[in-house]
């Protein structure tokens, strides 16, 4: 006899992923800007995909990592209290670990700041254990024209809160789109929240 291991999600379940989560006033408008001087510090390198390739018609933009930044230890912590309560509150997915570095970004009408359609998770070693992104607006809504985070949870996209501060939480499997800055400049922090692969 052959035993089969099937796993299975039922409709309540997948619809329950499926989600976008706004968090309003994760982070003060003095904290952002504070994050934002904290990434000039180091140097910018130019952005990779997930799976390490650089294809400026998909991405373009700075990105340096916050762990390179010493002192910011206090951002990290944020961090992962807003994913923590977040996740307890309303994806309840299996997470175990942050594998990788905040990535603090810079999306300049100058040269195109854009990220294409694409999902967070990938066939590496970490990215295929990334579950849940959060995404924080680090620059003030007038300071850009442009630059809007879409979100795809199902048929229609929901576009991310532009106000400085406010964090969006999604599961990492789910596509989304940078759009292409107009004018000025958009800074944004990422984190991604990690475990066992979905199955
Ligand atoms: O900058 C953003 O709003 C999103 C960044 C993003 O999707 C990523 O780094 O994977
Ligand atoms: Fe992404």
């Amino acid at each position: 006899m052959r035993v089969v291991a099937i796993s299975t999600y039922s409709l309540e379940m997948v619809f329950r992923m499926m989600k976008v989560h706004s968090i309003p006033g994760a982070f003060t408008a003095r904290e952002c800007e504070q994050i934002v001087a904290s990434s000039k510090r180091v140097p910018a390198n130019d952005a990779l995909l997930v799976g390490q390739n650089r294809d400026h018609n998909l991405r373009k933009c700075d990105v340096t990592w916050l762990d390179d930044v010493t002192g910011t230890g206090w951002v990290m912590a944020r961090l992962i209290s807003l994913v923590r309560r977040s996740n307890t509150d309303r994806f309840d997915f299996d997470l175990r670990e942050f594998s990788e570095s905040p990535q603090v970004a810079l999306y300049k009408a100058s040269d195109g700041g854009h990220f294409a359609w694409h999902s967070d998770v990938g066939d590496g070693h970490t990215a295929r254990k990334r579950k849940l992104t959060l995404v924080v607006q680090l620059s003030k809504p007038g300071m850009y024209d442009g630059g809007d985070l879409e979100i795809m949870p199902d048929a229609y996209a929901v576009t991310a809160s532009r106000y400085q501060g406010s964090a969006t939480v999604f599961p990492s499997f789910l596509l989304h789109q940078v759009t292409p800055v107009e004018q000025g400049e958009r800074y944004s922090l990422t984190v991604w929240a990690h475990g066992p692969a979905f199955r």
